[in-house]
């Protein structure tokens, strides 16, 4: 869509082995919150991540708001120990430090703070996006990508956004999952979302249901829920908020976060003469996918830009 928008007459396909609602994207909570990112430079996450924050909150101001699935919700960052402020402390809404008074619901945790995020619901967002993309004129194709150079003869450019996949696609094995899986439950009397940082529990609040969450296994590939990992986040969860005992469970998910030592968002040059072929790749966003994504597809979209302003454009099937 970014691209779309900003590269007058271009002609764009998606091509993708699955589609929305089988991503990793479709199953994440959604909340925005720079996380897992390794060394990604900070000035970085902190220019994409403040580029969405503008975008979601354009949205969430607007009458397409409940149709894009963004929501504005408050809650409570739990810590053991004492932390720093965090960067994003200056992005979101009211951010505070815990008082005694707060910390009293939560025993066990000795600081914290409050604050107010936006939360991007994949589920709803993705065909959302893909509609506005089709309006465009947008292509779909299904189809597993095994060599970007077999692409050379269709498309002047392609973008790499493959997620975990990008790893075996184009031979990074930097690229790694941070396994997480999570409960879906239907708990509608639960109104803030609540982060057990140092033990990974979460519960988050979106528009139909609950998310508790949740695992951050690094190197593990295992994409069924496991009863081990399912008893500690339930334990973890009911012990934050009791009233959970009492939820019907909805569905059990696993997603792979793409994990990189840092996010690769750069140009490249693949292959020589017939076969050569302009990339961007944009992939490697761990835990914070969609708290960058906006910033990080107008970064994408200027790299196409410049791609086809450097090529000399030939007719392509
Ligand atoms: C449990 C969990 C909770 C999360 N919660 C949050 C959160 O609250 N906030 C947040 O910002 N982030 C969160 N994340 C992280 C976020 O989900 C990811 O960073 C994000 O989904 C990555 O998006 P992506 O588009 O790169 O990958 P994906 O969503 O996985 O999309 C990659 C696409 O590429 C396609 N593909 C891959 N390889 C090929 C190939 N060879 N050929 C053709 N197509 C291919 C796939 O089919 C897929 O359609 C969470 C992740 C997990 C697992
Ligand atoms: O911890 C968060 O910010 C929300 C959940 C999340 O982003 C994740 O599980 O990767």
């Amino acid at each position: 869509v970014c691209i779309q928008e900003k590269v007058p007459g271009v002609q764009v396909t998606v091509l993708s082995e699955k589609f929305s609602p089988h991503t990793t994207s479709d199953g994440a909570a959604g909340f925005w919150e720079p996380h897992i990112l390794n060394d990604t430079p900070q000035e970085l996450i902190r220019r994409w991540g403040d580029e969405t924050w503008d975008h979601l909150k354009t949205l969430y101001l607007s009458p397409v708001a409940c149709d894009a699935g963004v929501i504005l919700l408050s809650g409570y960052h739990l810590h053991k120990q004492p932390q720093q402020d965090p960067d994003w402390a200056s992005t979101v809404f009211g951010f505070r430090h815990l008082t005694k008074q707060d910390l009293q619901q939560f025993p066990g945790f000795s600081s914290g703070w409050f604050s107010t995020h936006l939360l991007c619901e994949g589920r709803k967002y993705l065909p959302w996006l893909m509609t506005k993309f089709k309006k465009a004129g947008g292509k779909v194709q299904q189809g597993k990508v095994t060599s970007l150079t077999e692409l050379a003869d269709r498309y002047n450019v392609v973008v790499n956004c493959c997620g975990i996949g990008a790893g075996e696609l184009v031979g990074d094995s930097t690229v790694q999952p941070v396994r997480g899986q999570v409960y879906r439950v239907n708990a509608p009397w639960v109104k803030h979302y609540l982060i057990a940082h140092e033990d990974c529990y979460y519960i988050i609040p979106c528009s139909n249901n609950v998310v508790l969450g949740g695992t951050a296994q690094k190197g593990n590939w295992n994409l069924s829920p496991h009863p081990t990992d399912s008893k500690a986040i339930w334990e973890g969860c009911c012990q934050l908020v009791p009233s959970l005992r009492k939820c019907k469970v909805d569905h059990e998910w696993v997603g792979l976060r793409p994990s990189r030592p840092k996010v690769r968002l750069e140009r490249e040059s693949v292959g020589k003469g017939s076969s050569s072929l302009e990339v961007v790749h944009n992939y490697g966003h761990g835990g914070a996918g969609i708290t960058l994504h906006w910033g990080c597809a107008q970064q994408a979209a200027r790299l196409v830009q410049e791609a086809l302003s450097l090529q000399q454009l030939k007719p392509k099937l």
